[in-house]
């Protein structure tokens, strides 16, 4: 199967919003209300290509044939905890999408994906799929994610990152090569403990205040 593109998201307004989150003094606050802004701006790249349909509407002035959006709804896929701080700005902009909640942490030793959650909607099958998760490492989490929900028959997938290593997209794109990715950077490269370089540290820490 060919791979799916790598579709990097260079707009200014999203490298300074992810260079503000970089900075390690950034608040936690702060760091949350970025990623939710930044969540904002990569639902807008992600839904780029949504089929448009015509339907007749009727403005105060005249009758007319408006485009709205057709065919497949979308389910948002977060996976707990740090794809989280994607979800309400995605909301925002997408307020009638489902939500299916996937519990992954990565187990420090092994940096093996270990579930623990994992909830969604009966019809994702006939749904756009956007897999949500800043930190695309080794990419365990993200390709332990898609397989889930494809063991739930869901077939158009799409991975939304914040900062992506180059492993974690090599490791990705060969085991999920029909899932396409949309990312803000890609870094260096991974250090020995499997985290991001330069990074921007634990994600999930960082937004939720735990360490
Ligand atoms: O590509 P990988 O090597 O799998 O690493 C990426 C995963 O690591 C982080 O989750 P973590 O396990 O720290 O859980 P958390 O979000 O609850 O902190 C991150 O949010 C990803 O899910
Ligand atoms: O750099 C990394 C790697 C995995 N998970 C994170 O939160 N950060
Ligand atoms: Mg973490």
């Amino acid at each position: 199967m060919t791979k799916q593109s790598v579709n990097l998201v260079n707009h200014p307004l999203v490298q300074h919003k992810l260079s503000l989150m970089r900075d390690k003094d950034r608040s936690t606050k702060g760091f949350r209300e970025l990623l939710n802004e930044i969540g904002m701006l990569l639902c807008y790249e992600v839904t780029r290509d949504l089929p448009l349909e015509m339907v007749d509407i009727e403005t105060p002035v005249a009758a007319m044939k408006a485009p709205k959006i057709a065919g497949k709804k979308l389910t948002l896929a977060p996976i707990l905890r740090a794809g989280v701080g994607f979800l309400d700005g995605m909301l925002a902009l997408v307020p009638s999408a489902r939500v299916a909640h996937i519990g992954l942490y990565r187990d420090p030793e092994t940096l093996q994906a270990v579930e623990y959650f994992f909830k969604a909607p009966q019809d994702v099958l006939e749904r756009i799929v956007i897999l949500l998760d800043p930190m695309l490492a080794t990419g365990n989490s993200a390709c332990a994610a898609v397989s889930l929900l494809k063991s739930r028959g869901a077939r158009d997938i799409r991975f939304v990152c914040l900062l992506a290593a180059p492993e974690g997209i090599a490791r990705f794109q060969d085991e999920c090569p029909d899932v396409p990715i949309w990312t803000a950077a890609i870094d260096e490269r991974l250090n020995d403990h499997g985290y991001i370089v330069p990074g921007l540290g634990d994600a999930g820490d960082r937004m939720f205040g735990t360490r």
